[in-house]
This record gives C-alpha cells, structure tokens and sequence, in this order.
C-alpha cells in the first residue's frame, strides 16, 4: 500500500507529523495517552474510550498483530476483544511494526484499522505529544491525511456517549453452573466485566444504562452498574434510577458493584460530586491503596473523570486512594454489600491484583442468598423477565 503523510494536530497546541498506516480518513476526538505496554486490541475495542484519540506512550505498537475479533468462549463471549469493533476514532504511535508475530495473530493492526475506518499516525515522537498533554491537560485533536482536508474540532465529551454504546435491549449470558443471577447495567460494559462474573457462577442479564432497575432489581441477587465513555453527568437517567434503587428498604441487603463509569454513577446517587481530572488516568501499572487494609494492588485504569470523596454523604467512605495523583479510587457503604472502584479490578489489559474484589462481591451475594433464604419477607416470587426470551450478545 502507497503511504501516506499525515498530522496529529492539539487544538491551540503543537503541530506532528507522520504518516498514515490506518484508513484514509481525517479524525477529531479527545486527545489522551496511555502508558500501558500491551493491549492494544483490548483498549481499543474497549467501549469507554469511544470518540477519542489515543496515544500510546509505548514505542513499539502493532508487533504482536490483531487476535480474532469473532473468536468466543464458553460464556459465548468474545474471548479477545472487550467488545465487537473499534471505539477509539485514531491512534498515534511512535513506531508502528510493520511486522507482527503471534499465535492469535489473524491479522496486522493496520488492516483492522483499514477495515474498521480508524485513522492510524506513526512516526511521532509521542514523548513530546504526552510532555505537551500533561502540562496542558486533556486536549481535543485531529488527524488530518495530507490528501484530506482537516475536519472541525469535535469535544465527544460534550454529548451522551453512554447512549450511544449501550445495549439498546437486555441480554442473558449464562454461567456454566450458575448460582446466582445478577443485573448488568450497561454503560458499555467490557466483555472481560462479565466473564468476571459468568465465570464465578453468575447467569448476568445485561440492561440499557438508563433501564429502570429498581422495578426488577428484586428478581436478582446483585446489581452491577459497568464501565462506559464519556461524562458521567450525561447519565441523569441512571443516577435517578440509582438513587431509588438505594433508597427501597426492602432492597438493602442486595449486593452492587459499580466499575470506573458505574463507581461515579452509584457515587453520584449517593450524592458525591464529580470532577474532571487534568489528564486522566490510563495506564496498567496505577498503585491504589486500599484503605480498609493498607495493601496496595496495581491497577488497570482508563478514565478522564473521578468523584470528590470529599462530598461523601456520611453512609459512605473512601474504599480505595489512588497514591500517585491522591484521587478517589473506591467507595464503600459503611453497613451495606456495596462497593465500586474507580479502576478496573477485570484488567484486561493488566494485572490481576484487585481481581478479589469480584471474589469480595460473590461473597456479598452468598450471604444475601442466605439472608433471602431464611427470611420469606426478601423471597421474591415474582419474575418479569423471562431471560430466555432475551437476546444472547449486546444489540446495537
Ligand atoms: N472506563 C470508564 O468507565 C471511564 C469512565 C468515564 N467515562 C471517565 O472517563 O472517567
């Protein structure tokens, strides 16, 4: 294929130049970096970085090539992508490998970003575009194909992306040997999420982010509130549905688990308030302190937001600190089963660390089973999902 040149220009900042290894297309997204060393396929086709332009601080992107997209798993899941396609509109590496080498390999970076309209710029020298963002804070950014015209500057976080990668209809994955059932609020929720969940026992029915819960939240033996793109204020709708959910008496025994987007969500219903960080965190490698034990774990992050831990309501405490930057990494309810984290406990990609805080949920939803058992008031009979009825992958 004949290159391309191609820029990545910082609205009100610095000019790069490269060349284009990606569809021929000019994008306009949010400009933000992660320091991750792999997973590329894996941030990419995560949900949660839709709309924006992604530079990775790593040099050497692309030499392990692209797994199967259509691959799945036993839970009839995607076994490599978090989810279907491409979220991220560009990318931008120093040194793109022109040569992969993987047994998953199907096929190389630039051919799935060809395929998938994804503009691609290598040859930047991305320790400056990052030296640039850190100083100047999140920034919006186009590529522009030398034989293109440049597009406008676009802000995505300046509409309802959630709505736009949610699943527009509930779906039921089901566990091998299940033992429990659990409601997914989907906000665009990474396939790794609910093998997480499916793999510990759990069949998980997946809902629009803006479903009403709380009107079948009694049919289930926990509430998980996902991950997802965007501003998390956009999501009035399930921060309304949230607070009464929180509210029913009867229901304040029944687990909740919120991830990244679901942490500010649940922690906005609660009455936390939100604020936009100077860059983000995107990264494998974070150290969140948790503030129950004094252990650190190392942590996969992906966010541009985070809640103001000190605007808790008093029924709620800071669950984890983040020890780099000092912002909020967790919450949790001073008498319920309910918690979330601000990082990603699934890592995929990075470590496995915080993979026990899963474990710590199925062990909430083991006691409230129990407590359902031996009081006939929280036995509920009636079911108004019949979940096979339901789709068995997201709908779009
Ligand atoms: N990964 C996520 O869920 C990100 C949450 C939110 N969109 C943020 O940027 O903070």
């Amino acid at each position: 294929m004949t290159q391309e040149k191609a820029t990545f220009t910082i609205k009100n900042g610095p000019t790069f130049e490269g060349i284009s290894f990606g569809a021929k297309k000019s994008v306009a997204g949010e400009a933000v970096f992660t320091t991750s060393l792999v997973g590329y396929p894996e941030s990419m086709t995560d949900p949660s970085y839709c709309g924006q332009i992604l530079v990775f601080t790593q040099p050497l992107i692309g030499n392990y090539g692209v797994p199967s997209g259509t691959a799945r798993d036993e839970f009839n899941l995607l076994r490599y992508f978090e989810s279907p396609h491409i979220h991220v509109v560009g990318i931008i590496v120093a040194e793109y490998a022109y040569e992969y080498s993987h047994w998953t390999a199907v096929e190389s970076l630039a051919s799935w970003c060809q395929r998938e309209g994804v503009a691609a710029v290598t040859g930047v020298d991305t320790r400056e575009v990052i030296t640039y963002l850190r100083e100047q804070g999140s920034s919006l950014g186009r590529i522009t194909l030398a034989s293109q015209e440049p597009v406008e500057y676009s802000d995505p976080m300046s509409t309802n992306l959630v709505s736009k990668v949610t699943t527009r209809e509930p779906f039921h994955v089901k566990a091998l040997n299940s033992k429990c059932n659990i409601a997914l609020i989907d906000c665009g929720v990474k396939e790794n999420i609910i093998r997480c969940l499916t793999s510990r026992g759990a069949n998980v029915t997946v809902f629009p982010y803006d479903y009403e819960i709380q009107n079948i939240a009694s049919e289930f033996d926990g509430i998980f509130i996902s991950n997802g793109p965007g501003d998390p204020t956009f999501c009035t709708k399930t921060v309304d549905n949230l607070k009464e959910l929180l509210s029913i008496e009867s229901l304040h025994g029944l687990p909740v688990f919120g991830i990244c987007m679901g942490h500010q969500l649940l922690a906005m219903a609660a009455g936390a308030k939100i604020m936009k960080l100077k860059y983000g965190n995107r990264a494998h490698n974070i150290p969140a302190m948790d503030l129950t034990t004094g252990r650190c774990h190392i942590t996969s992050q992906n966010h541009g937001y985070a809640i103001d831990d000190s605007t808790l309501k008093p029924d709620w405490k800071p669950f984890f600190v983040n020890l780099n930057d000092k912002s909020n990494e967790g919450m949790i309810h001073i008498s319920r089963p309910v918690f979330s984290t601000q990082f990603h406990p699934e890592a995929k990609g990075g470590p496995m660390d915080s993979a026990i805080l899963f474990d710590k949920y199925f062990e909430n939803i083991d006691s409230f089973k129990l407590e359902k058992s031996n009081n006939l008031k929280l036995a509920n009979t009636s079911t108004t999902i019949n979940v096979d009825t339901l789709a068995v992958e997201r709908v779009f």
